[in-house]
């Protein structure tokens, strides 16, 4: 993991803008609006000036980049800007070696924020201007991100979002694919899923969710491979998956029922009732629901007094109530997985995510 505790120092990141101005090959405009949103979210902190013009697009651009990083710490973004720029510098110092694609990925995650600090490590999802929508990479990232996590020394890994959403599910754009595709990506997202889904249900240490704002889909369904589930009392839980032609996942089909009964399952998984959060604390899906205005500090708190406790401990105790159903999960996530390979390539499924696309309708 590239982000530590301490971070790069105020040091360490001027003497990444010196660099930056003595590199010789120009990155591209891509690297250059990055490096330019995470040099202004570490010096000024959120993106706070006025939406340029439409018709003004270089600074449109460069507006959308910075607005996009949320409310991102402007430690984190100087760690980014400062390995962005050793990115640049060791390729371009030796132009003629290339680096594997395994090394480059440890020096960051493009979709996720992940910090390790007072025994904690946090995952946080990063794409607040798609309400944290996860796409394909990112289902990628949070499986290597949970990998580093359970190998790391942290006690306690928490998984939460960047900005106004916990997330808003599958992005739907996963579907964007022509006809004579479909079949495979069906395929290849079903093995995705399944492995997805597996990482929570094998997850060695205690796992929280610090629910920030609403929650959709997979976000929903996957809270029940977590050992602590903490939501800010905006939070919302809704799994549209009729409306969408699809089915239930990460376990759902049998981890709700057998939480809060059939009837109730069936409302959520079925019908896409959508619950407020204290409806979700009150179905067992949510440990505690905190109000929004003291969300952060209350959960944080508590956080790093149980991190404090025996780690071995911690975890021993995980395993025992969790190792009890754990093979029957990988059997269920497998069978989800299957149906779902089937859902996506009907006709009711793709209409539906068509319309999504086209807003004709808000789920
Ligand atoms: C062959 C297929 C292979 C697939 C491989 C997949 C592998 C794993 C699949 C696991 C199965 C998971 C299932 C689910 O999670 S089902 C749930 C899916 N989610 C949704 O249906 C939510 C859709 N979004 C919405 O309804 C609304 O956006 C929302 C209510 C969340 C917020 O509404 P609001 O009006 O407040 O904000 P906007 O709609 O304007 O959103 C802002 C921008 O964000 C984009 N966005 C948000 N959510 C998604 C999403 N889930 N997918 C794609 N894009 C999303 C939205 O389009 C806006 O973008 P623009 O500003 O560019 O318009």
């Amino acid at each position: 993991m590239s982000k530590t505790a301490m971070g790069a120092s105020q040091k360490d990141f001027e003497s990444a803008v010196n660099q930056m101005k003595l590199l010789k090959k120009d990155p591209g405009n891509e690297v250059k609006l990055k490096l330019y949103a995470h040099y202004k979210q570490a010096t000024e902190g959120p993106c706070n000036t006025p939406k340029p013009a439409v018709f003004d697009l270089i600074n449109k651009a460069k507006w959308d980049a910075w607005n996009a990083l949320g409310n991102l710490p402007k430690e984190t973004a100087r760690q980014n800007y400062v390995d962005l720029v050793s990115g640049l510098s060791s390729s371009s110092d030796s132009s003629s070696q290339v680096k594997p694609e395994a090394d480059r990925k440890q020096a960051g995650y493009e979709t996720l924020v992940m910090t390790s600090e007072d025994g904690i490590t946090k995952i946080m999802l990063n794409r607040p201007t798609k309400m944290n929508a996860l796409t394909t990479q990112m289902y990628q990232e949070i499986m290597l991100a949970l990998e580093a996590a359970s190998k790391d020394d942290s006690t306690i890994t928490v998984l939460t979002g960047n900005g106004s959403y916990f997330s808003s599910g599958n992005d739907l754009t996963n579907f964007v694919i022509s006809p004579d595709e479909l079949e495979e990506r069906a395929r290849r997202g079903a093995i995705l899923l399944r492995d997805f889904v597996g990482c929570f249900i094998d997850f060695p240490k205690p796992l929280v969710a610090v629910v920030n704002g609403p929650a959709v889909g997979i976000s929903v369904t996957i809270l029940r491979l977590f050992d602590l589930v903490y939501a800010s009392d905006r939070a919302t839980f809704h799994t549209p998956f009729s409306h969408l032609g699809q089915t239930p996942e990460a376990c759902s089909s049998y981890t709700f029922p057998s939480l809060m009964g059939p009837a109730k399952a069936a409302e959520m998984l079925i019908f896409g009732k959508k619950l407020t959060a204290a409806e979700a604390c009150a179905r067992g899906l949510v440990t505690e629901v905190f109000p929004d205005s003291t969300f952060q500090k209350e959960v944080w708190t508590r956080l790093k007094a149980y991190s404090k406790l025996p780690r071995n401990a911690l975890r021993i105790s995980k395993q025992m109530i969790r190792n009890h159903e754990k093979e029957k999960l990988h059997a269920i996530n497998a069978e989800e997985s299957r149906i779902l390979q089937e859902r996506w390539q009907s006709d009711e499924c793709m209409n539906a995510i068509m319309n999504f696309l086209s807003r004709k309708a808000k789920l």
